[in-house]
C-alpha cells in the first residue's frame, strides 16, 4: 500500500519513571493535513508533542519525517529538516523588531535576498504588516503569538507543529489565529494541541483522541466528538 504520510510515529513510548506518559504509540499525518491532537488532562498529548519536536527523547520507538528518523535530533535539527515548531516556551528575541526576528527565521533557510522578500510576504500572510517596525519586547501577549507563528511558516516548512496557539488570546485574536491555520494547512501539515474545544471544532478537519498515554480513537471531528468513548473521557475527567 502507498505510505503518504509526511510523519510517522512507531510503538512511540516515554516512560517517566514508573509512569508511561506515552505507550506505544503509532500515528501518522499525511501531507495537507490539518490535525488537532485532543485528550483530557495527563493523557499525554504535551508529552507526544515534545517527542515530535526533540524536546524529548523517546525511552523506546521511532519518529521518521518523510521516512527518515529523526527520533534522538534536537529541536534546532528537527526545524532544520524542515518542521516548523511552535511550543509554548517563548521563542521570540524581545530586543529585535518584528521584520527582524522574522528575517532571522527566514534566513534559516533562505539567502539574504530572498529572506528579506519571504519576509515581507510572511507580515501580510499573517497580517501583521502595521507591527514590521515594532520591537517584539513592547508587544502584547497575542500579537506576540502571531509573530512567533510568522517566524514558524517564515522558512516555509512542509510540517507545522503547533502547541495550544490560541492560549491567552482574546475571541477575535483567536478568531484571526484559527483562520491562519486553516490557510497555513493549505501548504503544509498541520498538527495543533489544544485544549479549546471550540477552537477545535472551528479549524480541525481531522482529530486524534489521547487518553491514558495512548490513542483512543481519531478521524473527522464531528464523528470523534459525538463518540461516546470520548465524551465519557472528557467527562470522567471533569468529574474528577
Ligand atoms: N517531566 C515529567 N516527569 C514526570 N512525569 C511527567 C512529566 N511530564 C509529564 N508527566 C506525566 O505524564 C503524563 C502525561 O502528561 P502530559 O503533560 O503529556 O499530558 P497532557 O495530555 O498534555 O495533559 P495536559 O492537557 O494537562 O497538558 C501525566 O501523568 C504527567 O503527570
Amino acid at each position: 500500500m502507498n505510505d503518504f504520510s509526511i510523519m510517522k510515529t512507531e510503538k512511540l513510548t516515554m516512560r517517566f519513571g514508573s509512569v508511561v506518559a506515552v505507550d506505544g504509540v503509532d500515528f501518522s499525518i499525511r501531507e495537507g493535513e490539518l490535525r488537532c491532537l485532543i485528550g483530557p488532562n495527563g493523557a499525554g498529548k504535551s508529552t507526544f508533542f515534545k517527542l515530535l519536536t526533540g524536546q524529548l527523547v523517546p525511552s523506546s520507538g521511532t519518529v521518521r519525517f518523510k521516512k527518515r528518523p529523526i527520533s534522538g535530533r534536537s529541536v534546532a535539527e528537527i526545524a532544520n529538516a524542515g518542521i516548523g515548531i511552535k511550543t509554548q516556551v517563548p521563542s521570540v528575541f524581545d530586543k529585535l523588531s518584528v521584520a527582524a526576528g522574522i528575517e532571522l527565521a527566514a534566513a534559516r533557510k533562505l539567502p539574504s535576498e530572498l529572506a528579506k522578500k519571504r519576509t515581507e510576504e510572511v507580515l501580510e500572510r499573517v497580517g501583521i504588516t502595521a507591527l514590521a517596525k515594532s520591537h517584539v519586547g513592547e508587544l502584547a501577549h497575542g500579537q506576540r503569538q502571531l509573530v512567533e507563528l510568522a517566524m514558524v511558516v517564515a522558512p516555509a516548512p512542509d510540517l507545522i507543529l503547533l502547541d495550544e496557539p490560541a492560549a491567552g488570546m482574546t475571541g477575535s485574536e483567536v478568531e484571526h489565529i484559527g483562520e491562519l491555520i486553516v490557510e497555513l494547512a493549505r501548504s503544509s501539515a498541520v498538527v495543533v494541541v489544544e485544549h479549546d474545544m471550540e477552537f477545535i471544532q472551528r479549524i480541525a478537519q481531522s482529530v486524534t483522541v489521547f487518553n491514558q498515554g495512548a490513542i483512543l480513537t481519531e478521524g473527522p471531528v464531528e464523528k470523534v466528538l459525538a463518540d461516546p468513548r470520548v465524551q465519557d473521557v472528557y467527562l470522567g475527567k471533569a468529574a474528577a
